[in-house]
C-alpha cells in the first residue's frame, strides 16, 4: 500500500502541491485525473522519491519512506514510467530490457509475451519505435523490476487508439491477478477510470474530488473537473 498523507511539495519558492493525500491500497489500481499543469507528474515525483517534499509523509506498507532515496523506493516495490516513454534510444529494444534484467532471458521473454508487439522490434533502436512501441518497451522495462505497484505518468498520451487498448487489456490483466497494484496519473478519463476501481481529481495541486470507478465514472470526472 502506497499513502501520500497531507502531502505539500514544489520546485523552489513555488509551490505544486497542497496537502495531498491519497491512497492505492496494495493490488488496486487508482487513477489520479487532472488537467494539464494540475500536477500531477509532480505526484508522481514526490511518491518516487524524485522530488522532496515540504510537508506530510509518505507511507509504503505502513512505513515512514519520506526522504528516502528513489532506489530504495524502487526496492519496496515502487515501479515508474516517466511520462514520454523514456527508453535509451541508441539502443535496441533487447538491450533496453537487458539492461534492467542482464541474463535473465526468462523475464525478458515474459514481457514479450505480454507485449507481442515488441517482439517484431527486438533488434531495432528504441529512438526508431512507435509511439506505443515505446510506451510498451517503457511499461516492459519497469515490470521487470517486479514491481508491486506501476506508476503510470499519463501512459496514452500521443498512442495511437488500438494500442491504448492493447496497453489498457495487458494492465488490467496484470491487475487482476491481485499483484500489481497501479497508480496512473492522466487528463483523458477513458483509459483510467476503465481501469480504475477509485479516482481522484487533482485542481491546481489540490485534490478536489474522488469517487469509485465503473461505467459513470466518466461523467462523474468530467463534471468535477468542469471539462
Ligand atoms: N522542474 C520544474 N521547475 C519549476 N516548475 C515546474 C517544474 N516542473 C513542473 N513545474 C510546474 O509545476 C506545475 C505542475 O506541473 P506538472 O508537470 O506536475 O503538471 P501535470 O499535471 O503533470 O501537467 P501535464 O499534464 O502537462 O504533464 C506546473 O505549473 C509546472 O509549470
Amino acid at each position: 500500500m502506497l499513502e501520500l498523507r497531507s502531502v505539500t511539495a514544489g520546485y523552489g519558492r513555488t509551490r505544486v502541491l497542497h496537502d495531498v493525500s491519497i491512497t492505492v491500497p496494495t493490488g488496486r489500481a487508482v487513477a489520479v485525473m487532472g488537467l494539464n499543469g494540475a500536477g500531477k507528474t509532480t505526484l508522481l515525483r514526490v511518491a518516487m522519491g524524485l522530488l522532496p517534499i515540504t510537508s506530510g509523509s509518505i507511507v509504503i506498507d505502513g512505513e515512514d519512506v519520506t526522504g528516502t532515496r528513489p532506489s530504495e523506493r524502487v526496492r519496496r516495490g515502487l515501479g515508474y514510467v516517466p511520462q514520454g516513454q523514456l527508453s535509451f534510444p541508441t539502443m535496441t529494444t533487447r538491450e533496453n530490457l537487458q539492461l534492467v534484467a542482464p541474463k535473465n532471458a526468462a523475464a525478458i521473454d515474459q514481457i514479450l509475451d505480454l507485449f507481442p508487439a515488441l517482439r517484431a522490434v527486438l533488434d531495432r533502436r528504441a529512438g526508431l519505435l512507435s509511439g506505443g512501441q515505446r510506451q510498451q518497451l517503457a511499461i516492459g522495462r519497469a515490470l521487470l523490476t517486479k514491481p508491486k505497484l506501476l506508476i503510470l505518468d499519463e501512459p496514452t498520451e500521443g498512442i495511437a487508439p488500438n494500442v491504448v487498448a492493447e496497453i489498457e487489456r495487458t494492465i488490467l490483466e496484470l491487475n487482476s491477478t491481485g499483484e500489481l497494484g497501479v497508480l496512473l496519473v492522466e487528463q483523458h478519463v477513458g483509459f483510467a477510470l476503465r481501469a480504475a476501481e477509485h479516482f481522484y481529481v487533482l485542481e491546481s495541486g489540490r485534490i478536489t474530488g474522488s469517487g469509485e470507478g465503473g461505467n459513470d465514472a466518466g461523467s462523474r470526472v468530467r463534471s468535477m473537473m468542469a471539462v
